[in-house]
């Protein structure tokens, strides 16, 4: 079975507090964005994993996908599989797609060996893989609370919307990033501002908490946020932990050709 793995947003992101795990508890609106991967899993006499596209940095044992995998084995008596991944979605960029990538590998293996498993199972074994994970078992916008797992539907959409995503040649540690934030509780509810006010005014009211101590030690990212906004942007913002920088336009809006051909993905969203 051939999927096509998307990757997320952050739209807003707030670090409430530190929790004792190392954790930190968070607000945040998950937004797919189809920007995708590929990836393939089927039965096989023997177990197999490879990749082409992108290099992903690290060792091909540690994949998420073959973590999604063995978490599943070690449940339920599935067979051997062979598995591609091809990598199209930019690593270490705040666009969870080694998540994505893990999440849709447990829905392939629900789908193909009958498991039977329903969401909030599937979403029960994502969230043992990473704090993201969880978001990728459905394919709509999310709010994500505790350290992300803990998902609710929200009443938003973007679908008229066009959407220019920059991800410069810049690595952020998540674990990094977060420490590099004083964790506070937000002045307001997240999910109200999202639903109640109008995108144009968001950019006054939503803020990626990581955004202070990422700009300080990347300016190049601040600037390519800024350059969005003088192109019209309603509204821009880092994602996730970063490096990746989003603006969404309204459709009609007059995007030179010179700059979309600059971002690396750039289209109008499905949800
Ligand atoms: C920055 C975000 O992408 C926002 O959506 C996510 O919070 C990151 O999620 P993720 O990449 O799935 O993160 P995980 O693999 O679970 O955790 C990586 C590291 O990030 C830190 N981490 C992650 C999530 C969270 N709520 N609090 C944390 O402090 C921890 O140090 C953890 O060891
Ligand atoms: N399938 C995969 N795709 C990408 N990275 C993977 C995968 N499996 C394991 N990894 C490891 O996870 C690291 C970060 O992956 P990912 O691209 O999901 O991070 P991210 O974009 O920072 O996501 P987040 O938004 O969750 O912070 C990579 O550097 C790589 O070593």
């Amino acid at each position: 079975m051939i999927t096509f793995p998307p990757c997320k947003i952050n739209l807003g992101l707030n670090i409430i507090s530190k929790r004792s795990d190392g954790y930190h508890d968070i607000s945040t609106c998950f937004y797919p964005v189809p920007w995708t991967d590929i990836l393939e899993v089927i039965p096989s006499n023997e177990f197999s994993f490879s990749t082409s596209g992108n290099i992903i940095p690290g060792d091909n044992d540690d994949n998420l996908c073959i973590k999604a995998y063995r978490l599943l084995k070690k449940d339920f008596s599935i067979p051997e599989v062979k598995i591609h991944l091809h990598k199209t979605i930019p690593t270490g960029a705040g666009l969870g797609g080694g998540s994505s990538d893990a999440a849709y590998c447990l829905r392939i293996l629900n789908n193909i060996f009958n498991l039977n498993l329903g969401q909030q199972q599937l979403q029960a074994y994502a969230s043992q893989i990473g704090s993201d994970c969880a978001f990728f078992i459905q394919d709509k916008p999310q709010l994500g609370m505790g350290r992300g797992e803990i998902l609710s539907d929200i009443e938003l959409t973007l679908k008229d919307k066009f959407l220019i995503l920059i991800k410069p040649e810049i690595h952020v540690s998540t674990a990094e990033a977060y420490a590099g934030v004083s964790p506070a509780k937000p002045e307001q509810d997240l999910e109200t501002l999202l639903i109640q006010t109008p995108l144009q005014s968001w950019k006054d009211l939503i803020k990626n908490d990581f955004e202070v101590s990422v700009f300080k030690k990347y300016p190049e990212i601040e600037r390519i946020k800024q350059a969005l906004y003088n192109l019209g942007a309603l509204y821009a913002s880092m994602s996730g932990s970063g490096a990746s920088v989003f603006g969404i336009f309204s459709k009609d809006q007059s995007i030179p050709e010179k700059f979309k051909s600059m971002a690396h993905w750039s289209g109008q969203l499905l949800y």
